[in-house]
């Protein structure tokens, strides 16, 4: 079956990770004016956590920059004062005003220092904060379906990791790229004053170290992207390999080393291509180094010329020697922090790209309220196909359900009982055709409105980090009926399991806390049970609901949804139709679309699939599947 393990070696880039790669191969000087997107966003959002401390934090770095420069300015009149012509305690003495400039600079400079670290460290972590939970609440709030999309979720993934992270260094290097811009033109503008020759040297020093680093940033961008497929799988691999599910399995199949290696494979090849990348990146450095380099040596070959030709006095040249020493400093300053903030450009774009597909993927509200206790569902050629998919799971389904009757949907796996449940409860929208309860189309309606009318018990239930009593009454949170919780757990079995567990209905269920504790799949399976009949909604789906229960707990909740169903439109999933001969009626799926339809005598009068699937389960009870083959005649 090939050497592969796992067998993702060609699922597909997300697609925000190609869109990504092309805007990554613009050109640098056109991904460069993206610069400005980055940095309003960065603003923006610490504008809104905070408006007095994104403004104290702008205007101390400002001051900041201004004291430095003006600093700058003064140690170059001290130079010349101490440099000019004339008896040497004169020129100490004529120094002294603007020395003191220069300490006081110094001091303020260092107060300064200290008030941006405070104001820095009250506005990052409101801005992390406020990050956090717009990528919280968009995914809290993001429909259904969207947590099917494995684009979605990826983007997810890195707009809430990677891009909150980019947020809260972007604030940091968009304060340090004030304060070094503002010392930079202070330097710059000194330098171009002493002499204009030396202002493009300078410049050209600085275009060279803004080239590579830029372009060292874009690589590395590149590099992020073409290993994002890798990534996902290696963490695939990761979670296999060293993942409490899979643990049983891993050991029974004894796949530990065959995990391992492949684990090993994958990041081996990551791990080459980052050499690579790194390689690749250095080289860069070097000849953006080698060129600043230049640049430099311009500055200072222009200097000499001046001084050689008698153009420049010494005095001035000296001052003009600092200046350039503070420019090549806040240059290198600028352009660490233009570089980060272009590689958290694309990171950002991940947040944001998060929070505009997550609000276009929002739950939507609605004024249309969808009745409480619909009289009749009503289905008219539903199509439904999951995202990415091509082949619909649902194909023209129509199906009319009235209130009180017990519908079971049968089938093979696959033939779309779970996902006609949910199209059916509006926790999925139909691709084509409409749901509507009462008249009221379930694509206007409001879907807190139609889920508050649902309870679902499903195949595999939430095993929710809650206490067991919190796990049946998280059902319906605003209700609290003790008689109700007593009725729920008796007729799920879950009380057999509350008296099983140390501190009762009280035990923590989950093994992340202390004296937590862990059920079987059936017990959970009847906690999952209790939750819903305890959520006591209009509509109830049950999918699968006793799959994991023995027979003594099954019949029991057989019993229970029986006594309850007159009240409620009930959903029923089975593979098991014994359980299913007396409900209302009878919907044989097969490849999404319905293929009979009818009462238990009705279906087996047809003498068509349901009769061959019943047939075929009542004989395996009678014994005949097990009997001894006749021997041959
Ligand atoms: N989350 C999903 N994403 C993509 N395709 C899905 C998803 N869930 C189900 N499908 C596909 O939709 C089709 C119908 O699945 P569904 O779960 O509704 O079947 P089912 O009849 O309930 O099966 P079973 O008896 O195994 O529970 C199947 O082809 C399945 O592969």
């Amino acid at each position: 079956m090939g050497s592969v393990l796992i067998g993702v070696e060609n699922i597909s880039t997300p697609k925000w990770a190609t869109v990504g790669r092309r805007a990554a191969s613009v050109s640098l000087g056109k991904a460069l004016r993206s610069l400005p997107e980055a940095i309003r966003l960065v603003v923006r959002l610490a504008w809104r956590t905070s408006p007095r401390l994104t403004l104290l934090a702008g205007a101390v770095h400002v001051v900041s920059g201004c004291v430095t420069a003006f600093g700058l300015l003064a140690t170059a009149d001290v130079f010349a004062a101490l440099l000019r012509d004339g008896p040497t305690p004169d020129r100490v003495v004529s120094s002294l005003p603007a020395l003191a400039v220069v300490v006081a600079s110094y001091a303020t400079r260092a107060l300064l220092d200290t008030a941006v670290s405070a104001v820095e460290s009250s506005l990052r972590p409101r801005v992390t904060r406020a990050a956090t939970d717009e990528v919280t609440a968009v995914l809290a709030r993001a429909e259904l379906l969207a947590f099917e999309d494995a684009d979605f979720r990826e983007l997810a993934r890195q707009g809430g990791r990677r891009g909150v992270r980019s947020l809260e260094s972007s604030l940091r290097y968009l304060a340090d790229l004030l304060s070094s811009c503002i010392t930079l033109v202070a330097a710059v503008v000194t330098v171009g004053l002493l002499d204009p020759w030396l202002a493009p040297a300078l410049l050209l020093a600085a275009a060279a170290n803004a080239w590579a680093s830029a372009r060292a940033s874009k690589l590395r961008y590149e590099h992020f992207l073409d290993s994002v497929t890798r990534n996902i799988r290696k963490g695939v691999v990761e979670e296999v390999t060293t993942d409490r599910g899979f643990a049983l399995e891993r050991h029974a199949l004894t796949l530990q080393e065959r995990l391992l290696a492949e684990h090993r494979r994958i990041a081996d090849s990551l791990m080459g291509d980052e050499i690579r990348m790194a390689h690749r990146t250095n080289l860069v450095r070097l000849t953006g180094r080698a060129l600043a380099g230049l640049g430099t040596g311009v500055a200072y070959a222009v200097l000499g010329l001046l001084l050689h030709t008698g153009d420049m006095e010494l005095a001035l040249a000296g001052a003009a020697l600092l200046a350039m020493r503070t420019a090549f400093s806040s240059l290198a300053t600028t352009t660490r922090a233009v570089n980060a903030l272009y590689e958290d450009s694309f990171y950002l774009d991940f947040y944001r790209k998060l929070l505009v597909e997550g609000a276009e993927r929002a739950q939507r509200s609605s004024d249309v309220r969808a009745p409480a206790d619909p009289e009749v569902i009503t289905l008219t050629n539903v199509t439904f196909t999951y995202p990415g998919k091509e082949t619909p799971a649902l194909d023209d389904v129509s199906l009319t359900v009235r209130r009180g009757e017990v519908i079971a949907l049968v089938g093979e796996n696959g033939s779309g009982k779970t996902t006609l449940g949910k199209v059916l409860t509006g926790l999925y929208p139909a691709t084509a055709g409409t749901v509507r309860w009462d008249g009221v189309d379930l694509a206007d309606a409001d879907k807190t409105s139609v889920h508050s009318s649902i309870a679902v018990i499903a195949q595999e239930p939430a095993r929710w980090p809650m206490t067991a009593r919190r796990n049946v009454t998280v059902g319906r949170l605003d209700r609290d009926d003790e008689d109700a919780w007593r009725d729920a757990v008796a007729k799920s079995g879950a009380d057999e399991v509350l008296a099983t567990l140390p501190a009762g209905a009280d035990t923590v269920l989950s093994r992340q806390f202390n004296d937590g504790q862990d059920l079987s799949g059936g017990q959970w399976q009847r906690m999952g049970i209790a939750r819903g009949t305890y959520r006591d909604a209009a509509v109830l789906v049950a999918d699968e609901p006793t799959a994991a229960l023995d027979a003594k707990a099954e019949a029991r909740v057989f019993e229970g949804l029986r006594e309850a169903t007159a009240r409620r439109t009930t959903i029923l999933v089975t593979h098991r139709l014994a359980n299913i001969r007396n409900a209302d009626r009878i919907v044989l799926l097969d490849g999404g679309r319905i293929v009979e339809e009818g009462t238990h005598e009705e279906l087996m009068a047809l003498r068509g699939h349901y009769h061959e699937l019943f047939e075929l389960q009542a004989s395996a009870y009678r014994g005949d599947l097990l009997a001894q083959p006749a021997p041959p005649t």
